[in-house]
């Protein structure tokens, strides 16, 4: 199956996961990091749900699924351990409606990558559902390969991205430039958070000077 992978701006929209096992739970996490409006559906939750709802992370309806439950949301999960209730949960999603079943019957509007995040650097794995497991094992060879580094490391070359953009008319120049923070040298400074000699090097390509 050729998926066609996007990144979903889901802040502010509602999201509603039908179930409260341990699914729910993964379904949950793996949406904390976004401002999405999440209500969990079901007549049992997970200690772990439990303590993110005790946060305000979301709201839980303590009940069985109804088709009302789905009203203005966006993004749907079915993530009960019936298959009854997830064809339910199918059946009441409109066609503008996402929706996600974590048993990968019947419609099947979206899957979920495993997610590794340092900061604006996202790095996703999905084996289009072969086989979950691997998806797993990857993510962890990524989590390993991406220490907590790179987060320091993007946000450097953001902000010193938006400066060439702002202060270099030249379009060639500016192409030149940008490129040339991806100096592996530089990497390395950032990441052990050489700030000085990080700067340094964006003023040298600032000025027009070749640097090192
Ligand atoms: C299709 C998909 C639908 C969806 O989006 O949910 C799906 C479906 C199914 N998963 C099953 C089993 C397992 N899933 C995991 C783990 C994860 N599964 C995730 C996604 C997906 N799982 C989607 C495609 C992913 C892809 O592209 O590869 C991850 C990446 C993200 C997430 O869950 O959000 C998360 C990693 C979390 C992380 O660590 O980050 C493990 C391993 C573990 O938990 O350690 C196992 C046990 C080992 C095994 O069976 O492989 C079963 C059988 C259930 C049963 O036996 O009843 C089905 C149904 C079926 O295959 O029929
Ligand atoms: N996509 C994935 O990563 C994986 C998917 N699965 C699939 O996901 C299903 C769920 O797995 P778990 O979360 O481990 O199961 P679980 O048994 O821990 O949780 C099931 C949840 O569904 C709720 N539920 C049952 N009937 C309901 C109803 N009528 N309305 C609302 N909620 C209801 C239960 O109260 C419970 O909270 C599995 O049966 C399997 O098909 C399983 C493992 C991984």
């Amino acid at each position: 199956m050729n998926y066609f992978p996007v990144m979903l701006d889901v802040d502010y929209k509602k999201v509603v996961i039908v179930g409260g096992g341990h699914v729910a739970r993964q379904k949950l996490q793996a949406l904390l990091p976004t401002k999405a409006q999440i209500t969990i559906i079901s007549p049992t939750i997970t200690d772990e749900i439990a303590s993110y709802l005790e946060q305000g992370k979301a709201v839980w309806k303590k009940k069985y699924f109804e088709p009302s439950d789905l009203d203005d949301a966006s993004l749907v999960f079915a993530v009960t351990d019936q298959e009854s209730v997830n064809d339910a949960v199918e059946q009441a999603t409109q066609h503008w409606q996402l929706l996600s079943r974590a048993d990968a019957k019947g419609r099947v509007d979206f899957i979920n990558p495993a997610v590794v995040r340092r900061g604006d650097l996202t790095l996703t794995v999905s084996t289009s559902g072969a086989h979950p497991g691997l998806t797993r094992k990857l993510k962890e060879d990524l989590a390993s390969q991406f220490d907590d580094t790179f987060t320091d490391y993007i946000e450097f070359l953001k902000k010193a991205r938006r400066e060439i953009i702002q202060s270099v008319q030249d379009k060639n120049r500016k192409r030149d430039a940008i490129a040339a923070l991806l100096d592996s040298e530089l990497e390395m400074w950032a990441r052990e958070k050489k700030w000085d000699q990080c700067d340094a090097y964006v003023q040298k390509i600032l000025s027009g000077v070749q640097p090192i």
